[in-house]
């Protein structure tokens, strides 16, 4: 992972296309009826295609069972499964196998201790989602909440080598966040909405712009660094 920006939670070809346009290298289609980003399969297919070659295609499935897997996987044919639910590593390990797909596990974060459970499935993955957890409501989503949580706790890795910061991001916010924690890629959905599932092109241009400029200004060596060198 190298400087990647996604952009979660599309739901029609004006917001994907707002989304390719930008330069987004990853693209996010919901799959989980209970969000106001559920896409129907039968829509997310199209859309899906029409990414196809312009960016990392993402399903989002939360605990899914292998007959939802089967109808997400053949109809978006994603290039990534996103998996946002309460899936051990031992069901992540049985879905890697069992169809073949690259997997990035979302790990709520809240406090220290919840960052053993990055170690524990790294061991399984392909990539790490570290996003806020969610409330403990019976009403809040697994995602998508717009939450932000302790940008320190993931600063103070030794290893950020696939780690995807979500949680909460926004385009104000997305360059501290990156600045701050050191990661290589960040996501986004609710921050790039002007209402619950109505994405916003000029916020979603917006956040790719803070992100990239982000990027390059870690990139950049610095003055001192310069002075050095000359
Ligand atoms: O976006 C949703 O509605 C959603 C539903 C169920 C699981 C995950 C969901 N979204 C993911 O949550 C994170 C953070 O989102 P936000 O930027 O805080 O709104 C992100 O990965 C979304 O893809």
């Amino acid at each position: 992972m190298n400087n990647e920006i996604k952009i979660c939670g599309l739901r029609d070809a004006p917001a994907l296309d707002a989304a390719l346009d930008a330069g987004a290298d990853l693209v996010g289609f919901v799959q989980f009826p209970k969000s106001p980003r559920h896409i129907a399969l039968d829509m997310a297919g199209p859309l899906s295609q029409r990414a196809s070659g312009k960016a990392l295609r993402v399903a989002l499935a939360v605990d899914p069972d292998d007959a939802a897997l089967e109808k997400i996987l053949a109809a978006i044919d994603p290039d990534i499964l996103q998996l946002h639910g309460r899936e051990s590593p031992q069901r992540v390990t049985e879905i890697r196998h069992r169809f073949g797909v690259n997997v990035m596990k979302a790990i709520g974060i809240a406090d220290a201790a919840d960052l053993a459970q990055i170690s524990v499935y790294r061991a399984c993955c392909d990539r790490i989602l570290v996003d806020a957890k969610p409330p403990a409501m019976p009403e809040a989503l697994p995602g998508g909440n717009g939450l932000t949580f302790d940008w320190q706790l993931i600063a103070g890795l030794d290893d950020k080598a696939g780690l995807m910061l979500s949680g909460g991001l926004n385009p104000a916010n997305v360059g501290d966040a990156i600045a701050l924690t050191g990661v290589d890629a960040v996501d986004v959905s609710s921050g790039v909405e002007s209402a619950p599932g109505e994405k916003d092109p000029q916020r979603i241009a917006q956040f790719i712009e803070a992100a990239r400029a982000a990027f390059r200004q870690r990139a950049a060596p610095s003055a001192n660094e310069k002075a050095k060198s000359a």
